[in-house]
């Protein structure tokens, strides 16, 4: 998919003189940004997509592009194999309000109204009667960790609190997918927090697809199950947080990530190796979806190595060698080989 802005934009896809231009001489020859790049990507049933980049890199472009909320240039959409570019004007209403539910991070509540009737007011456009939706907007308002404040107005709440009746309002429609317009990027650092534990508890709870934007690196990591990287309108890098940490796809990537503790972000399977000598049955056993900072707990608490088990099966075992050399972003050596059986023999 493409968005283009400026003057002649469908001509720019298709030229491929003009496409490979850089931003800036893009937009010196002919007047136009580029602000969504070629990018092609799927989004799985269930996962919480992040896309992430700097201010400018094309994030909410692309994003609006999916619900058509900004006509693509070029490039086709499809959600749950349905078209986006052919649908008509009702079928698109019907989409974003029942399919594809944005958050905002001005989340556009009703002041004159109460939280109930804020989160009830989506239902009543979908014609559902008074108390059936009441009792509906209860349930979310409850969900979002309000009750107690269905008759606050919007103006007697805090940030973080107006957000959740947001979510709430979006959730009322039971979306497919809740897609994520930087929501928090407003709030103070704690209520953010805050608020992406709830997305992240939401998230369990029912699984739903949900597609998140963020410049915020450390808020990618905590919430994506993958991650589309954007720098001027391109996907750089789309990975798991690990893959994109561990395997940054380029020099920029890798810049980005470069403050990340890593021990929080790798897991275990990063840091193994195969078991020898009996090591397959003893020492702690880790599940493979263990990071690498509690391998070295375990390690440190145990003195040896840590097994990686599956199903009662040891996938191999990590030691102070290979979470080190995880920690510290260089490849594992190979430890020296039977230092404690010679040390036996003697
Ligand atoms: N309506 C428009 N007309 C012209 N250029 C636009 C328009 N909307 C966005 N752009 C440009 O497209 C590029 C991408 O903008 P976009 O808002 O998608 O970025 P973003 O990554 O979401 O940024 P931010 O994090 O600041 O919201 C920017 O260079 C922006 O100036």
């Amino acid at each position: 998919m493409w968005k283009v802005f400026g003057p002649k934009a469908a001509r720019i896809p298709g030229d491929p003189e003009l496409a490979a231009l850089p931003a800036g001489e893009l937009r010196e020859r002919t007047d136009c940004t580029a602000a969504v790049r070629d990018v092609s990507f799927d989004v799985r049933k269930g996962e919480v997509f992040v896309v992430m980049g700097l201010s400018g890199s094309g994030k909410s472009t692309l994003v609006r592009c999916l619900t058509r909320l900004i006509e693509p240039t070029a490039g086709t959409i499809a959600i749950d194999g349905e078209d986006v570019g052919a649908m008509d004007k009702a079928r698109l209403r019907e989409l974003r309000r029942h399919r594809a539910a944005m958050v905002f991070q001005h989340f556009g509540l009703l002041p004159h109204r109460t939280v109930l009737d804020n989160v009830a007011y989506g239902l009543e456009i979908q014609g559902m009667g008074r108390a059936e939706r009441r009792a509906k907007a209860t349930e979310l308002v409850a969900k979002v960790g309000l009750d107690g404040m269905e008759q606050r107005r919007p103006g007697q709440l805090s940030g973080g609190q107006q957000q959740r009746v947001g979510l709430a309002r979006a959730l009322a429609a039971d979306p497919q997918v809740l897609l994520f317009d930087e929501p928090f990027s407003a709030l103070d650092p704690l209520i953010r927090r805050d608020m992406q534990e709830e997305v992240a508890r939401l998230h369990r709870e029912e699984g739903r697809t949900m597609v998140f934007i963020t410049h915020d690196l450390s808020e990618a990591l905590r919430l994506g199950d993958r991650i589309a990287l954007m720098r001027d309108g391109r996907i750089v890098q789309l990975g798991t947080p690990e893959e994109i940490v561990g395997s940054p796809a380029d020099d920029y990537v890798r810049d980005f990530v470069r403050d990340v503790p890593r021990e929080q972000v790798m897991t275990v399977r990063s840091a193994m190796r195969p078991a020898r000598d009996g090591e397959a049955e003893t020492g702690p056993a880790l599940a493979p979806t263990a990071t690498v900072a509690e391998a070295i707990e375990a390690v440190a608490r145990s003195g040896g190595p840590a097994r990686v088990t599956e199903q009662g099966r040891c996938l191999g075992v990590v030691d102070h060698h290979g979470l080190l050399a995880v920690v510290a972003g260089v490849p594992a050596t190979v430890p020296p080989q039977g230092d404690g059986r010679k040390a036996a023999a003697a």
